[in-house]
């Protein structure tokens, strides 16, 4: 078989399986591309929370993506957490190096469960190097909130924050709105024009890894050459039927079920 469409993750580590790259690697193989992962950072982590993070050295990310992309170039790329300004300094050459492409930056800040997995002294560096050569950024309501400078409450308010982040970073933004109190509505932000991808909330506390998993498959849609728009709702699918499947593992907010379709 040599069809095979390749996908990258460049993100961190969760020991615990449920987010960061384990849950990329997950989800972009089950949803049928061949997935390569570049580590930024180890996090010793499970449901409950995040207890240590030790980052890799900026010269050995740029190992990591030299050894991937003279090899097998990855036809899409999902970016997870980058931690510190010199990691994504690095990440930056090498993307700007290899002139990568389908690049699906979720630009995240803090876990769910509270910890900081971006230094505060990265954000210039992640909107600066990183936003401009993603061709869509997935925020959350909290991060959605810091890029731009607002509240977010309502499906009024998502809607004037994506255009906000749309316009003064000039990118395509996804606000997710998994955070919000009533359904998970995300929102498409794209030259100029807004598309709502609506779902009913679902009644499971176990969303550890719910951004990492629909970021992903976003990924690995565009990767299989599905247009933006229809990446996102195949990969919004994929991620409602994860969190249907309703795994409960963890004593805290536990982990998706992947292999739910495999399974049924
Ligand atoms: N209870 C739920 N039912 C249905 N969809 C949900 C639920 N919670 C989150 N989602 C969906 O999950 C996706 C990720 O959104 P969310 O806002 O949770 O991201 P996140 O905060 O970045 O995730 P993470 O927990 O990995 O940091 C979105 O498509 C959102 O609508
Ligand atoms: C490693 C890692 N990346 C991203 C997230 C956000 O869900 C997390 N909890 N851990």
């Amino acid at each position: 078989m040599n069809d095979m469409k390749t996908c990258l993750t460049i993100a961190g580590s969760d020991s615990s399986g449920g987010a960061g790259i384990q849950a990329d690697l997950k989800t972009m193989t089950v949803n049928g591309v061949y997935a390569m992962s570049v580590i930024t950072a180890l996090t010793a982590q499970n449901t409950q929370g995040v207890t240590g993070i030790v980052d890799v050295t900026p010269e050995f990310i740029r190992d990591q993506m030299d050894a991937v992309f003279t090899d097998i170039y990855p036809d899409a790329i999902k970016i997870g957490m980058v931690s510190s300004p010199e990691i994504v300094e690095a990440i930056a050459r090498s993307l700007e190096k290899y002139d990568a492409k389908n690049i699906v930056l979720d630009p995240v800040m803090v876990a769910t469960s509270g910890a900081k997995l971006l230094k505060e002294e990265a954000m210039d560096s992640l909107i600066n190097r990183l936003i401009p050569l993603a061709d869509v950024i997935t925020p959350n309501i909290p991060e959605g909130e810091i890029l731009s400078g607002m509240e977010i409450k309502n499906e009024d308010e998502m809607l004037k924050a994506a255009e906000v982040i749309g316009e003064k970073y000039a990118c395509a933004v996804l606000l997710k709105g998994g955070h919000s109190i009533n359904d998970a509505n995300d929102l498409l932000y794209k030259d100029g024009k807004f598309k709502w991808y609506r779902t009913e909330r679902i009644n499971n506390p176990n969303t550890h890894g719910t951004g990492c998993t629909l970021s992903s498959a976003i990924a690995a849609n565009l990767a299989k050459g599905n247009d933006l728009d229809e990446a996102i709702a195949n990969a919004k699918d994929y991620l409602t039927g994860a969190l249907r499947a309703g795994l409960d593992l963890g004593k805290g907010s536990g982990p998706l079920m992947h292999n739910y379709k495999i399974l049924k």
